[in-house]
């Protein structure tokens, strides 16, 4: 599985340390950046990250800014993204099971790399349930705006 990793400067620091922990769990990456400290605007990465998986370039993302959230409102922007924020497993683990989500977003000012790498894991191992939940992503998929 091939994961597009991505962030603003918030976030930078933490995807770098989940960046080692993803290639260490065995996928391959995609890094996108952005690489240095420099000032930059997250909607450019979510952007980027988003084309990476409609066009099938990658399987999955994991995007962070300061907060995640301004990160997950771009991204959920696009047709087939869905970008989920999350603060601890549980909610990456019903994010996939629930939602389907495709997209982990995380806030590099808000949670630390330890509790990031374990919400990863939580999030890659947790399946789609699909049933009643496939109707809702569907209801999901259907809206235009
Ligand atoms: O969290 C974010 C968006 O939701 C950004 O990382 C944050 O807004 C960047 O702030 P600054 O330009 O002050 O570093």
């Amino acid at each position: 599985m091939r994961i597009v990793m991505a962030s603003d400067h918030g976030g930078l620091e933490l995807r770098q340390m989940v960046l080692e922990h993803v290639r260490e769990r065995g996928y391959e990456v995609v890094d996108l950046g952005t690489h240095e400290a420099a000032s930059v605007d997250y909607p450019d990465y979510a952007v980027m990250a988003a084309e990476k998986l409609r066009n099938g370039e990658a399987d999955r993302a994991v995007l962070v800014c300061g907060t995640g959230l301004g990160i997950s409102m771009a991204a959920n922007r696009h047709k087939g993204i869905r970008a989920a924020v999350c603060h601890n497993e549980f909610e990456a683990r019903m994010s996939r099971q629930h939602n389907d989500a495709n997209v982990l977003v995380l806030g590099g000012r808000v949670i630390g790399p330890g509790l990031a790498a374990s919400i990863f894991d939580a999030w890659m191992s947790a399946e789609f349930e699909g049933g009643r939940h496939q109707n809702r992503v569907d209801k999901i998929e259907s809206i235009d705006g």
